[in-house]
């Protein structure tokens, strides 16, 4: 069984001047230990979905669908159960987390704190585990005297990964862990992640606009365009030979795996991500494409099988596969 499976999952935000839908219809199943990357332009609907997986979603967001960690879903999850699998069985690190440190706390107390908090470890169990931890994410023991302000940027988002692996989770959400950072901080960083989740079997979900960063650290990606997914596959395969026109085009604005410094502009993709709450009728790319035919503002495109394991919501990547 897989650990977690995304079923028909809708996020819409109910806002004054009407709804917001930011993811629309996702479904998606994540083995244990297998790395998921989700793609996306900035809008696309990503921290919306990495955050109503733990339903740590503001009280206008209206959540549809279902989303089952261990078979348990988690949106119909009584909230005592819910507080013990946040942390203990999935945990996140956010975008820019490193800034959320308390400026007032050791790093060592902040490390130890959701294992006292789930009782998961007497106060001196807790420390050699935070010792146990620091040295997980390359810092040495004596940082957990530090406070936030005694560690750069990298060291202080290696703090956050060692909280997010405090508690042993079975599934780590990292959304833009390292957008941050600079680039050689970055790569350092997701070498440590693909690291850690490689010796610990952990599952991730990883969430980046940077298609070449996913390629590398994930088994598979899905990229997101207008809260919809549009491609799904084989991480190196859906970089290498994208079969919509959007990832193409995500995967051309970063054409180099494992290095984060060569960014390019988008190719052949012009304009901006649609308004959520005025989406094109038919394929919600279709104003943007370079291949849009007249088909495809009308047509109610859906993920269709694209090669072995792979799916893809255009109407071209249908087309090439029934030749083939
Ligand atoms: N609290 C909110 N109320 C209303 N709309 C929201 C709220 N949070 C997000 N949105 C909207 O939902 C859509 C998806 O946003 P989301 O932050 O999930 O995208 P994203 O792909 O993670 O973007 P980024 O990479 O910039 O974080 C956007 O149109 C955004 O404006």
């Amino acid at each position: 069984m897989s650990l977690l499976e995304l079923d028909d999952v809708s996020v819409t935000y109910r806002i004054a001047s009407g709804e917001v839908p930011a993811v629309r219809g996702v479904s998606l199943s994540l083995d244990a230990g297998a790395a998921l990357g989700v793609a996306g332009e900035s809008g696309s609907g990503k921290s919306t979905l990495a955050m109503a997986l733990l339903r740590l979603l503001p009280k206008e967001a209206r959540v549809g669908g279902r989303i089952l960690l261990d078979g348990d879903d988690v949106l119909t999850m009584k909230w005592g159960r819910m507080r013990a699998v946040r942390w203990a069985e999935a945990s996140i690190v956010f975008q820019g987390a490193q800034h959320g440190l308390n400026p007032v706390r050791k790093i060592g107390d902040q490390i130890a704190e959701p294992l006292l908090t789930h009782n998961l470890a007497k106060p001196d169990e807790a420390r050699r585990r935070v010792t146990e931890l620091l040295e997980q994410v390359g810092l040495p023991a004596w940082r957990a005297r530090s406070y936030p302000h005694e560690l750069s940027g990298g060291q202080r988002q290696r703090v956050m990964i060692a909280m997010a692996l405090a508690c042993s989770p079975r599934l780590i959400i990292a959304d833009e862990p390292t957008t941050a950072l600079d680039v050689m901080v970055q790569a350092q960083v997701l070498s440590l992640i693909k690291e850690l989740v490689a010796e610990h079997g952990i599952s991730l979900i990883m969430i980046s606009h940077d298609l070449s960063v996913l390629a590398d650290v994930c088994d598979q990606l899905a990229v997101m365009y207008a809260g919809r997914l549009v491609e799904h596959g084989p991480s190196r395969e859906v970089f290498r030979e994208a079969r919509h026109p959007y990832s193409k085009a995500l995967a051309a604005a970063f054409p180099t795996v494992g290095d984060p410094g060569s960014r390019m502009a988008p190719k052949g993709l012009g304009g901006d991500p649609p308004d959520p709450m005025q989406l094109p009728g038919g394929c919600s790319f279709h104003p943007r494409c370079p291949v849009a035919v007249d088909g495809c503002s009308t047509l109610d495109v859906q993920l269709w099988p694209a090669g072995p394991g792979r799916t893809a919501a255009c109407v071209h990547a249908r087309a090439e596969e029934e030749v083939s």
